[in-house]
């Protein structure tokens, strides 16, 4: 399934939730939705699935032969950010109905049935009430509940939310398992450590808008147009030292035998290397890659910074 958002806007009364984003998913991908809160993804994904419509703007969903303006009820599995199975049920009574309410046959409900409470370890929880089980067992269901008629989209609105880092790491593995299945998965989390080893495409919003887009390493690049650069050197230097060698960089001594550089140009590395060296020899020098978590931080602040003050 191939998703295509064009400068979409959605207001609530007075609020202006979504103002003009644009993005695409494509076939088989891991998505993600990123922001804080009231950023506007809960609205970006209600559209998506046809609970509200754009104000202006188009989504185009294509699936196979077949071009729709939202995700059809028969090929969306959805985990809402409020989760509704029943409690007092057991977990096969819940996982069954919503089968049935998929439209699944008895045979096939029983085969998914087996075959995703084996995934998650459930298989021998199966009778027990919902209640019954921990709050990481009762969010595995859920996860169950939204994939167990194998749509071609899934949307997971806050899959990690009170899991255990132990139950994290099986939610990702679960989402690596749908997109090895061949499923398309949107996702949207605040765990930027689980996001980052899964997501192919990412789209980080603020206050409606959309602040950076793309793969990891593209977000990288938008995110840090000025790579930094950490070199540490076998003896202490002193700033004077440094302001005769290299009056022309934008470097910082943040610790005696520690010198960070921005780059700002392709050779700028080498040259600086180049006229450090006759002076004193280097112990290492390391490209610095701030994780999702330091990105999106960055972000946010930067874009603080530009809006202005209401
Ligand atoms: N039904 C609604 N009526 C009025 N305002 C709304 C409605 N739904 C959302 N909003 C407002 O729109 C903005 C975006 O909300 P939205 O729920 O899309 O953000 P979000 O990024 O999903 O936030 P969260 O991470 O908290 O779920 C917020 O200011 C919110 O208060």
């Amino acid at each position: 399934m191939q998703i295509t958002v064009n400068d979409i806007q959605k207001s609530y009364a007075t609020v202006q939730a979504v103002q003009g984003v644009s993005f695409q998913i494509r076939p088989g991908e891991i998505f993600a939705l990123l922001g804080p809160n009231g950023a506007g993804k809960s609205s970006i994904i209600r559209m998506l699935v046809g609970m509200t419509r754009p104000d202006s703007g188009s989504i185009s969903v294509q699936h196979g032969d077949e071009v729709f303006d939202h995700v059809p009820r028969r090929y969306l599995g959805y985990l809402p950010e409020d989760r509704g199975l029943y409690i007092d049920k057991s977990v096969e009574k819940n996982l069954r109905y919503l089968a049935q309410l998929h439209g699944l046959s008895a045979t096939e409900t029983e085969q998914q049935l087996e075959h995703w409470l084996a995934v998650f370890e459930l298989t021998d929880r199966r009778k027990e009430e919902l209640k019954q089980l921990s709050k990481g067992n009762q969010q595995k269901v859920q996860l169950i509940a939204a994939v167990i008629h194998r749509p071609a989209l899934v949307i997971l609105d806050e899959p990690f939310s009170g899991l255990d880092p132990i139950n994290q790491e099986k939610v990702v593995q679960f989402l690596q398992r749908l997109r090895a299945e061949g499923m398309t998965v949107i996702l949207s989390a605040h765990q930027m450590a689980m996001v980052e080893k899964l997501a192919d495409h990412m789209l980080l919003m603020a206050k409606g808008k959309a602040v950076l887009a793309g793969t990891l390493s593209e977000i990288r690049t938008q995110a840090q147009p000025q790579p930094e650069v950490l070199i540490e050197t076998e003896r202490a230097l002193t700033p004077a030292e440094l302001e005769q060698w290299l009056p022309d960089l934008d470097w910082q001594l943040t610790a005696p035998q520690r010198l960070t550089l921005k780059l700002s140009g392709s050779g700028q590395l080498s040259d600086c290397l180049q006229r450090l060296l006759p002076h004193c020899p280097l112990r290492a020098v390391t490209m610095q890659n701030p994780d999702l978590h330091q990105l999106y931080l960055n972000a946010m602040s930067q874009h603080q910074q530009q809006e202005p003050a209401v």
